[in-house]
């Protein structure tokens, strides 16, 4: 799909020797749920992946237990409504009802919250029990059956335009800031080979739900060399575009993307962009079965001990974990897998759909629903009341580019618990076309993910991670050339409604310690 996808579009080479170590340089730099997490890491203290190695405990998943996860605020936000005096829609309105009918008003709410939890627990479980091949099955033919139009069509014909090349920007931005080691030295690689010929550590990539292959290229300009990408996708017409993609890099030289002969590279830098990292791609279901069996991964080193021999430098998942979500089994397959891929010191990083965003629009969907039910229990008719035999609004909302809609109740107070099978559609223009998709309730994930040895690093917005990074001295003059905005910091070529929906997601790094 497109307007989350791939790259299509190479950004020029990266002067790599202006680049800081990707490590330190913006970690810390206004993540406020990386700077509250207070590992030694997060504080910039260089070097340390230092953690203790976890005990024979430490290593063993714990089953969920959603009330831990909870946030302060959020536990405050799920209070029931009896426990808290609810505000009064109209002053004075109160004084006109009497007692009774007030009691009676209140025990209507509360037996209403308590039917909304109940459906929403059932709901939850049923689709946690649903049949998980239909879903897979859904996705796969929907991404098997989204055309590749080509760079051009994309660049000048796509009416989100500017969607794509944000959304790869973005990408960009995780890789270019995360994917090096953290002893990698800036520039090192463009001198050539050491004394032992070989030109230091190069990285080894997982690309999970790679898709058509969409991020071959920022691979490509990453600012530590690739020695090998593995990209795995359920859908099998997708992967074959992947490999088209990786052989037509190949026949220009390395450079990726189709972009042919744009590019002013030269000496030594010129020899790094030449050099065409190694590439597999897999068809494989990363949530349901383990990685265990595809023979590449096995190779490079997959081992759910802590204490193995697993071998990747970066297991990525741009805009496809949510599909994990369906099941508490799917995402702690899915966590295990990444886990088990990563070496220590490994980052995990990724694009995911905002669950506060989510949430926010739940709770308030649900606030504006009760209020209208409200009115009518008080003998106020509206012009929205339903006739008999329509069908229940659900919460929905979205923009002439984008719809998100949930198919049945949700959380009175937005908050998804259990965390898992909470499934909404999403519909975006050009790229999408109303596939399910799950909320990845954010708390739960960073929990859960933390029984996986993996510990959060980085969590922003991309509205967030645009403002931070725009006057970056390596992402501007990145984001001018993808066409983000103007040249010499120019204007957003980003229109106010495709900025909504890109502000749909957040991006991550988790290290595994
Ligand atoms: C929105 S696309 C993103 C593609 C690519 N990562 C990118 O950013 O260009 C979502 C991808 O997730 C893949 N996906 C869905 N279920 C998956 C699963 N169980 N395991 C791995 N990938 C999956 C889809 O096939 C699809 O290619």
């Amino acid at each position: 799909m497109a307007g989350r996808e791939g790259i299509e579009d190479l950004p020029q080479p990266f002067d790599a020797k202006r680049l800081e170590p990707a490590k330190r340089r913006k970690h810390n730099n206004g993540s406020p749920l990386g700077a509250s997490n207070g590992s030694a890491r997060h504080q910039g203290s260089g070097k340390a992946i230092a953690r203790d190695i976890p005990s024979v405990d430490d290593e063993l998943p714990q089953p969920f237990d959603a009330k831990k996860l909870e946030p302060a605020k959020k536990r405050q936000r799920s209070t029931s409504p009896s426990e808290q005096p609810r505000k009064l829609k109209r002053p004075g309105q109160r004084a006109r009802i009497s007692n009774n009918e007030a009691a009676a008003i209140r025990q209507r709410h509360e037996q209403r919250e308590r039917e909304s939890a109940q459906a929403a627990t059932d709901a939850a479980v049923a689709h946690a029990h649903a049949d998980q091949r239909g879903i897979n099955d859904i996705v796969r033919q929907h991404y098997n059956a989204v055309p590749e139009r080509g760079r051009d069509w994309r660049k000048t014909g796509s009416r989100i335009k500017g969607l794509r090349v944000f959304n790869n920007w973005v990408k960009s931005t995780l890789i270019q800031k995360f994917s090096p080691d953290e002893d990698h030295t800036p520039g090192a690689q463009q001198q050539g080979r050491d004394m032992a010929g070989a030109y230091g550590h190069e990285l080894i990539v997982l690309d999970i739900g790679c898709g058509k292959g969409g991020d071959l290229g920022k691979w490509q300009q990453a600012p530590q060399r690739v020695q090998l990408y593995v990209g795995l996708d359920p859908a099998d017409v997708s992967i074959d575009q992947a490999k088209d993609r990786y052989r037509s890099m190949g026949s220009q030289g390395g450079r990726g993307g189709g972009r042919g002969g744009r590019g002013g590279y030269r000496g030594a830098r010129q020899q790094q962009q030449h050099h065409l990292f190694d590439a597999r791609f897999f068809v494989k279901d990363c949530y349901g079965e383990s990685l265990g069996d595809v023979d590449i991964v096995r190779q490079v080193g997959f081992d759910p001990s802590p204490m193995g021999r697993s071998g990747f430098d970066i297991v990525s998942m741009m805009f496809c974990m949510h599909y994990a979500f369906e099941t508490e089994e799917k995402a702690r397959m899915m966590l295990q897998n990444v886990s088990s891929a990563l070496k220590k010191g490994g980052r995990f990083i990724g694009c995911i759909p905002n669950s506060d965003v989510i949430s926010d629009r739940v709770a308030k969907f649900n606030e504006r629903t009760a209020e209208k039910e409200d009115a009518v229990e008080e003998g106020k008719p509206s012009s929205e009341d339903k006739e008999e035999g329509e069908a229940e609004e659900t919460a929905e909302w979205g923009n002439e580019l984008y719809r998100v809609r949930f198919p049945g109740k949700t959380p009175g107070d937005g908050i998804f618990r259990p965390p898992f099978g909470w499934k909404y559609n999403f519909f975006l223009d050009e790229a999408v076309e109303e596939v399910p998709e799950y909320v990845v309730p954010w708390e739960a994930f960073r929990a859960i993910a933390e029984d996986y040895n993996l510990e959060l690093q980085y969590h922003q917005s991309f509205k967030d991670i645009w403002e931070l990074e725009k006057d970056d001295h390596i992402l501007g003059p990145l984001s001018e050339r993808m066409g983000v905005r103007g040249r010499g910091r120019g204007p957003l070529l980003v229109s106010p409604e495709e900025m909504e929906v890109a502000n749909f997601y957040v991006a991550f790094c988790f290290y595994k310690v």
